[in-house]
């Protein structure tokens, strides 16, 4: 029998800051997928909306600290080292070539990421090198006749064909705990001075209190 080929899922986030739904994702797709990593990239220059609150290194170091000691979970900050626009594809063509072409790259995203992936720099480029794990939202659906749409329809597999497939495939999961969370939410709770508590782990909200960060300056 064929040696099983290495399986990666990348996560990429603007991460302002990490919370509980990135984390308790990043774990159960570990689990459900049986991933040997899953890989955290913080982007440095966001391409399709405003630039972080944070800075690249304040949003490195939540991320360090919330994934400490985790098996499986990793920082990978490429991104970050790169002073230009946080372009997926050009990621993904610095893991392909590290990984080789037999591991099986996943992408992970949420379908409110992915109702605008026909919209990202050298999409069509982003199917040559990675499958697309694709996490459902609640209340959440895929416009339908758009070219999401179809691309979900035309690639779909199921987990356990996801590992014949190094690039190219569509893979839908919906995970059991949904957790309903925002950055967007959290930094609202924060510039109000309302506790976050439980939506982020304690070390993050440890070093976002230290540093004032998300505080609104009247
Ligand atoms: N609660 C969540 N559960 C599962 N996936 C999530 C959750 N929140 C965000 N994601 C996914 O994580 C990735 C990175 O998201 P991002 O860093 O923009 O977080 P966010 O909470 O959506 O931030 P913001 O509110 O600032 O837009 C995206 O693919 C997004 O769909
Ligand atoms: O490559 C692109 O054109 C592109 C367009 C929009 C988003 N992305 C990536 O998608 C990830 C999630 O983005 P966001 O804005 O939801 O935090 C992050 O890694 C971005 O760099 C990438």
């Amino acid at each position: 029998m064929p040696d099983k080929p290495d399986v990666i899922a990348v996560m990429g986030g603007t991460f302002d800051p990490v919370h509980n739904g990135h984390l308790r994702s990043a774990l159960e797709l570990r689990q459900l997928l049986a991933l040997d990593e899953v890989r955290l990239v913080p982007c440095h220059q966001t391409p399709h909306r405003e630039q972080p609150q944070r800075s690249s290194q304040q949003r490195l170091h939540m991320l360090d600290l919330a994934v400490a000691g985790e098996a499986g979970l990793y920082i990978d900050d490429r991104e970050l080292r790169l002073d230009q626009p946080s372009y997926s594809v050009l990621t993904l063509q610095g893991l392909r070539k590290e990984l080789g072409d037999e591991a099986v790259l996943c992408w992970v995203m949420g379908v409110d990421a992915f109702a605008h992936f026909t919209s990202w720099y050298k999409w069509r480029e982003i199917l040559t090198l990675a499958n697309l794990i694709i996490m459902t939202r609640p209340g959440f659906e895929l416009v339908s006749g758009s070219e999401e749409k179809r691309l979900w329809q035309e690639r779909a597999v199921e987990v356990s064909e996801l590992y014949l497939h190094p690039f190219g495939k569509v893979l839908p999961v919906s995970l059991p705990s949904q957790l309903e969370i925002s950055a967007t939410y959290i930094r609202q709770q924060l510039s109000q001075g309302q506790s976050v508590r439980y939506l982020l782990p304690d070390s993050v909200i440890n070093y976002i209190g230290t540093h004032k960060l998300y505080v609104k300056v009247s």
